[in-house]
């Protein structure tokens, strides 16, 4: 990602990542278009569009067996993994259809308001002609789905494991609690004026994504011409993974790596910007995540307003010793278990 970040910046074409991102048309756009565009208005996040988000992201992780081996054409038909990849594909397409067909009927009566949405954008972006690049409505399609999976599912990822982190360790807990209602002392609302204050929180946000990168393995590469890393020979069109969750665990690099320490990143000029490779919960090079700073800012705003308005307890029968760390299986890799907590409105935030 930094000798030889040209030769690794193309990903591989994954069957369920090509059925269910319209055959390539999204990344190159999104690249594009991401810094100019904010996610979709909550009304559109009901409960099927969540749903379907989440089968995307699972059958997107990857490491199907016909993907593993994508000489043997016949696997995804004998195994019953393309048709379930088509059926997600047209239960996806007609959900889109109905949400821009609603964009549309709203612009169309001149409504929309200030508040612009990802859709809104790309329709606008389409309708002015102004790209250097033709912008088709499966374009469209595919950036917000793609947003949705690389965007939705790993940040709140990452605010589940943060959440369950503090949960485990009072101290930490505490001391990011404090930090904000200081930070924040009679106000109202937790918003973006003063976050940049919440020096501990930004801390415990790197020690979360240390431990917990939501990409533990990233998005996969695809080598475009030989190269020799580290004595190995890659040859050319090889996928490459990259392991950061093991990585952020080496104990080369880290002591007591799998203590939750925010502290360790104190007084360490260690940050996940893509130039510290023990650190790459957001990948490096070219193609490191466009998103990271809207990311780390959801995420941020999003912990900060919890702790502040809210006290925190873990359900009763539930001790934070024994709390349930396990990992899921998905693109984004939350937490197997649920995290039930219960929340204690704080009495000290001005009405
Ligand atoms: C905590 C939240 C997030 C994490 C941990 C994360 C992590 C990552 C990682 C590891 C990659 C692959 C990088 C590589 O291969 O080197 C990636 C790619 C990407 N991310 Fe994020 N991401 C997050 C949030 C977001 C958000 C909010 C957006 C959009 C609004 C976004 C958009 C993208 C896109 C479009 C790509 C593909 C980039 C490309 O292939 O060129 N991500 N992300």
């Amino acid at each position: 990602m930094k000798t030889h970040d040209a030769v690794f910046a193309s990903r591989p074409s994954l069957l369920a990542a090509e059925m269910m991102t319209y055959a390539g048309s999204d990344l190159v756009f999104t690249r594009r278009i991401t810094c100019r565009t904010v996610l979709g208005k909550a009304r559109e996040l009901d409960d099927g569009f969540l749903r379907m988000v989440e089968s995307v992201s699972e059958v997107m992780a990857g490491f199907k067996v016909s993907d593993l081996f994508p000489s043997l054409k016949f696997l995804p038909a004998v195994t019953g993994y393309k048709a379930q990849l088509r059926r997600m594909r047209r239960e996806m397409e007609s959900m889109l259809d109905g949400i821009i067909d609603e964009h549309k009927e709203r612009r169309a009566e001149g409504g929309g308001g200030n508040e612009e949405d990802l859709v809104d954008v790309l329709l606008n972006l389409q309708a002015s002609g102004s790209t250097d690049f033709s912008l088709t409505m499966d374009n469209i399609k595919a950036v917000t789905v793609e947003v949705f999976i690389a965007g939705v599912e790993t940040s709140a990822t990452a605010i589940d494991w943060t959440m369950a982190e503090m949960m485990k360790d009072e101290r930490v807990l505490r001391k990011a609690q404090e930090e904000v209602r200081q930070v924040y002392r009679g106000k109202t609302n937790v918003d973006e004026s003063s976050l940049h204050e919440l020096k501990y929180l930004d801390l415990v946000i790197k020690e979360s994504l240390r431990l917990h990168p939501p990409l533990p393995l990233l998005f996969p590469r695809e080598s475009q011409a030989k190269v020799e890393v580290c004595g190995y020979e890659i040859p050319a069109k090889t996928k490459v993974i990259v392991n950061c969750w093991a990585i952020g665990r080496d104990p080369q690099y880290w002591i007591e790596p799998t203590k939750f320490y925010p502290e360790r990143f104190a007084d360490s000029t260690i940050d996940y910007k893509g130039n510290n490779f023990e650190f790459i919960p957001f990948g490096a090079g070219r193609r490191m995540c466009p998103g990271m700073l809207y990311a780390t800012a959801v995420v941020k705003l999003t912990l900060a307003n919890l702790l502040y308005h809210f006290d925190w307890k873990l359900v009763d029968g539930m001790d934070a010793e024994n709390l349930d760390m396990t990992e899921a299986f998905g693109v984004a890799v939350g937490r197997k278990c649920s995290l039930c907590l219960i929340p204690i409105a704080y009495d000290d935030v001005p009405i």
